[in-house]
């Protein structure tokens, strides 16, 4: 891309390899990438280039290494920049077809950070004890010796290789959705390092313990899959063809506990906020934003709708997702300081209506199981503690198990789409009253407590029916909307 005459802002043979990212996927490329060039730019710092792996497809690494790992950032809808280029990367390597380079990688001196973009389901944990899940398969093979695929294998070993050969420490940032993803993160590599046999773990474990820092992140950035409109738009923009390029909202936001153990890039130069309260902004966004967009999802999906932005321009459904932000999850959670839950509220959704953005229904929708029990049954939760009824998160929940029971299990988008589909009765007696005892039932999503809530059942399968009755009778959006606007 240089070579085409286009600018390219950071002085590429001076780039240092300081940071290695795990999951190279359009999020990464719209954030991190973006978020870390700044910040090298405005302190003159260089050490902090980005050596970028791919996890499970080599895609992008194929698609980075003839553009020299350049690649175009282009803002969509209101306010949005011109496309830049952006040049934080200086290699990508594939996660899948070199796993010891991605060891070597994390393991060298001049790596001071490992961030990683993996989504939740990379992190292989019982949601339940927030604990590795010594019975996945692959994290076994991990520990037993192969060159390590997943994500925590191949973090562990590159620490296992610091540790003997004394490249120094490292710091780990989580940079999913995930509430308190650094302590997450932190006890995940330590249990894969406890599982090690005794010979390899005594050193490790006390090495961690003096060279390791897991700072929690809270990010915030809307990037949806670049679509091949996306980049033919960009192509046209600025007269090349960019395999790589992603789109993304001009909004970008990042909050970042400040405990890093061998120093970082000044992120904060960039806009990044620094703070001991990334919990309450991590929440915040889980339960506000997150919840909201999942709830949207599966409305959307269940209304025909393709994009976020069409789900969130049915009335019904924005003042159903507003009353479920501003009853059921904003009394639920404490907001950092500073932040005002009502204006968030009105942000999120005109974030979420924008028109120019594209991210759809069934990418937001995908891995349902992953994320209604952090985005939504928490505040179903938080509600009933308080001796309130959980009405609106319980029509987003509703609006997943319906999403679950009628999309064949070949097409459900969810690493347990096996399992939940297991759990279900034969697709000819699906309905309100099996369907919703049925994924109740399923333990990785819903707690035993929860799922014996006669209240929350109740409010559960009011929804699921008027969902259903809807879909069935093929009248578009008309009952659903009555129903949501006097229910
Ligand atoms: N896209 C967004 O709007 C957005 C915003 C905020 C945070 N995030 C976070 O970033 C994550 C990735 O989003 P994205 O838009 O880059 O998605 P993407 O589909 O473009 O990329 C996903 C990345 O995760 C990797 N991955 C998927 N399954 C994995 C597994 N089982 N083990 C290890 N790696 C795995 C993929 O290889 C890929 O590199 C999200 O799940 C979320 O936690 C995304
Ligand atoms: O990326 P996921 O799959 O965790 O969740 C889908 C969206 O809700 C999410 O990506 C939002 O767009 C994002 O969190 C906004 O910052």
């Amino acid at each position: 891309m240089a070579s085409t005459g286009h600018k390219v802002a950071l002085q590429r043979d001076q780039l240092q390899p300081g940071i290695v990212h795990l999951g190279l996927g359009a999020f990464a490329r719209a954030h991190t990438a973006v978020f870390t060039e700044d910040a090298m730019l405005a302190a003159n710092d260089p050490q902090w280039g980005i050596v970028g792996v791919t996890q499970r497809s080599d895609t992008v690494a194929r698609q980075l290494a003839p553009q020299d790992g350049l690649f175009t950032v282009a803002e969509r809808g209101e306010g949005a920049a011109p496309a830049r280029i952006v040049s934080s990367i200086v290699e990508a390597i594939s996660g899948r077809d070199n796993p010891e380079l991605v060891v070597d990688r994390i393991g060298a001196a001049a790596t001071k950070i490992v961030t990683l973009t993996i989504t939740e389901k990379g992190y292989r944990f019982d949601a339940r004890t927030r604990t590795l899940d010594l019975d996945d398969p692959e994290i076994q093979a991990d520990l037993a010796g192969r060159p390590p695929r997943t994500a925590v294998g191949q973090i562990t070993r590159g620490l296992q290789q610091r540790a003997r050969t004394g490249a120094g420490p490292i710091t780990v940032v989580s940079c999913d959705n995930l509430p308190g993803n650094g302590e997450l993160t932190g006890t995940l590599v330590r249990n894969f390092a406890e599982a090690l046999p005794a010979p390899e773990n005594e050193n490790l474990l006390v090495w961690l313990d003096a060279n390791t820092a897991f700072p929690s992140t809270m990010v915030d950035r809307m990037v949806p899959a670049t679509t091949d409109g996306d980049l033919a738009a960009v192509g046209h923009e600025l007269g090349l063809r960019d395999d790589a390029a992603v789109v993304a909202e001009p909004f970008r936001q990042w909050v970042i506990e400040d405990t890093f153990a061998a120093g970082r890039p000044r992120w904060e130069d960039a806009g990044a906020l620094f703070s001991t309260d990334v919990a309450a902004w991590e929440s915040a966004k889980l339960r506000l934003l997150n919840a909201s967009h999942s709830m949207l999802a599966y409305l959307g999906l269940a209304a025909g709708k393709e994009t976020i932005a069409d789900a969130v321009g049915v009335d019904a459904f924005r003042k159903a997702v507003r009353r479920m932000m501003l009853e059921e999850a904003l009394p639920s959670i404490t907001l950092p300081d500073g932040l005002d839950g009502g204006q968030y509220c009105d942000e999120v959704l005109r974030r979420f209506a924008n028109p120019a953005l594209g991210h759809t229904t069934a990418k937001v929708g995908s891995d349902g199981s992953q994320k209604v029990g952090l985005r939504l049954l928490t505040t179903v939760r938080g509600t009933l503690d308080a001796g309130r009824v959980p009405k609106w998160a319980a029509l987003a929940v509703a609006a997943w198990m319906h999403h679950v029971a009628t999309t064949p299990e070949a097409d459900l988008n969810d690493p347990l789409a096996k399992e939940l589909h297991a759990a279900l009765p034969a697709s000819e007696s699906r309905t309100a009253d099996t369907v919703v005892p049925a994924l109740l039932g399923f333990r990785p999503v819903v707690e035993p407590a929860l799922a014996g809530d006669e209240e929350f059942r109740d409010l559960l399968l009011h929804w699921y029916r008027i969902i259903d009755n809807n879909k069935a009778s093929n009248n578009g959006l008309e009952s659903l909307g009555n129903e949501i606007n006097h229910g």
